[in-house]
């Protein structure tokens, strides 16, 4: 998942968007980048690996100069984990266009293609992100005048929708006209929109991946950029919003709201806090039904996601509920590390068990998801190690037993632990004493409570039905081949860094 931030004001954007980036940092690990346009219309750019914080230096802060910039955290999908697969990107034709991307194209190898036969456009790196862009950059160079019309403008996002696949929440500028944000037809990936009112009434526009970075900003939440839908704000702060797609559905991503997302977001109208909160209601009274054997003495989150699902659970089991695990806030998100040793190694680093909440215990320890096992397994061991006498499991999301396509990096079902396993197999290769995982049906009930005209999530790790309805065997054994952990790793060691062209060094 990456995180996409864009402001359109009358005051210098640079601290604004770094602000917001830092609040969307748990979407995005890898990389981070600004693009800003300065008062002679000419791009400043910002970006390299890293955490927000590293990236972005005094020197740099104050190149970034410009009342419009758009910004990204990085946690790569497709293409390499190279500085120069860092977002934005930026094509200079027509007028410059600068791009950043969350979601992942499934029709990306034939896009390149296409570009390059019919558009005469050669895409350098191996970004999905970069042949997005140019594929927009086609559709609006098919408007051979200047300035654009925001119906032009409408008109090539309408394009991209018939020609790309996959799921994509966008915010780009182009030089001269202003930005643009578009979410794709089935509005898998996230984006809302807000307006903040300067004190001579004039008002500044952001979109963001989630609400957080608007309410942290002071910007006033307006909505939900729909499914298919495009908003347009022009240099002067004129907005102007279409809907783009023939057919748009909403099927949000069911994962944002079991892990991706920050609890405080809001996203197409559902509380994820609240929507975990459901999850833990639901889990409880599963617990509670089919395990009524089990002697239980306290409840333990596994931090930091599952926190607000445990609290729940122990409410509904009437059991104490205990910070088990203490977390080292200078240690980030596992999941979204690249290559297994990392993420193993990681899991110790971050997470120390409590000895006197485990010991002579039994535990319920309580996880948003288990997906390739990495944390549930190192968890149970350091929970016996701290003197637990029996460790149950509960997981809040089902079973992962399918490959993700759009946007999170699990391209290998292979990798995932309950992929071709039942219950009890996990069981014993985790060695919980129990383990007992939310249903489907229950999952989507407890997030779709506060929003019933969602009539259908993206869901497709879990059922192995992709909402595009363009993802084949072929395609996955494709994707796995290019993405699973080896082939990142062998790829890793031939990068050169800070390169847009690879540099025989
Ligand atoms: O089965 P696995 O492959 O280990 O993946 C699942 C785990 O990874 C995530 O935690 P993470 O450490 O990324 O972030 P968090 O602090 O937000 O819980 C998630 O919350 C689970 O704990
Ligand atoms: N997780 C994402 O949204 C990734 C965006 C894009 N596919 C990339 O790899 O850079
Ligand atoms: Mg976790």
């Amino acid at each position: 998942m990456c995180g996409i931030v864009g402001i359109t004001g009358f005051m210098p954007v640079n601290q604004s968007i770094y602000d917001a980036l830092t609040v969307l940092q748990h979407r995005g690990q890898d990389a981070a980048g600004i693009v800003t346009i300065d008062a002679l219309n000419c791009f400043r750019l910002r970006k390299a690996n890293g955490l927000v914080s590293d990236v972005f230096e005094a020197r740099h802060m104050q190149r970034l100069q410009g009342n419009m910039g758009i910004g990204h955290v990085r946690y790569p999908t497709a293409g390499s984990s190279s500085a120069s697969e860092a977002q934005p990107f930026y094509v200079n034709s027509p007028y410059g266009i600068t791009l950043a991307h969350n979601g992942n194209l499934t029709n990306a190898h034939e896009l390149r293609k296409q570009l390059f036969e019919s558009g005469r456009r050669h895409v350098n790196t191996t970004s999905d992100s970069e042949i997005l862009l140019n594929i927009f950059a086609q559709e609006l160079d098919r408007f051979q005048h200047y300035p654009l019309e925001a119906e032009n403008i409408f008109a090539a996002v309408a394009a991209v929708h018939q020609k790309v696949r996959g799921a994509y929440a966008v915010v780009s500028m182009i030089i001269g006209h202003g930005m643009v944000a578009f979410r794709d037809p089935n509005g898998i990936r996230p984006l809302v929109i807000g307006k903040r009112a300067m004190a001579d009434g004039r008002i500044e526009y952001m979109v963001a991946s989630e609400s957080v970075a608007l309410d942290t900003l002071g910007f006033e939440f307006l909505r939900d950029v729909a499914p298919g839908e495009a908003v347009y704000i022009t240099e002067k702060g004129q907005l102007s919003t279409r809907q783009c797609a023939e057919n748009p559905k909403s099927n949000p991503c069911l994962f944002e709201y079991v892990y991706f997302a920050r609890p405080d977001s809001f996203i197409d109208k559902i509380s994820v806090y609240s929507a975990r909160v459901r999850m833990g209601t639901k889990l409880g009274a599963k617990i509670a039904r089919e395990w009524e054997d089990l002697d239980i003495d306290v409840v333990i989150p596994i931090p930091e996601t599952s926190c607000d699902i445990a609290l729940e659970i122990a409410g509904i089991l009437n059991k104490p509920y205990r910070q088990g695990f203490v977390k080292n806030r200078y240690v980030g998100r596992t999941f979204i590390m690249p290559g297994q040793h990392l993420r193993r190694s990681a899991v110790r680093r971050k997470l120390n068990a409590n000895r006197a909440e485990f010991r002579d215990k039994n535990v319920l320890l309580v996880d948003d998801s288990i997906v390739r096992g990495t944390t549930s397994e190192q968890i149970i061991e350091m929970a016996r190690e701290a003197g637990a006498k029996k460790v149950y499991l509960a997981s809040a999301a089902p079973e992962i037993r399918f490959p993700n396509v759009y946007g999170i990096d699990m391209p290998s079902a292979t990798e995932l632990i309950a992929h071709g396993r039942e219950v009890e197999e996990i069981r014993q290769i985790i060695g919980a004493d129990a383990l007992i995982f939310q249903d489907l049906d229950d999952l989507i009930e407890a997030v779709r409570e506060e929003n019933p005209d969602i009539a259908q999530f993206e869901c497709s790790v879990f059922n192995g039905i992709y909402v595009t309805k363009d993802v084949d065997q072929q395609y996955l054994e494709y994707l796995q081949s290019l993405r699973n952990d080896d082939a990142k790793a062998l790829a890793r060691q031939n990068e050169v860094e800070n390169l847009e062209m690879h540099n025989e060094g």
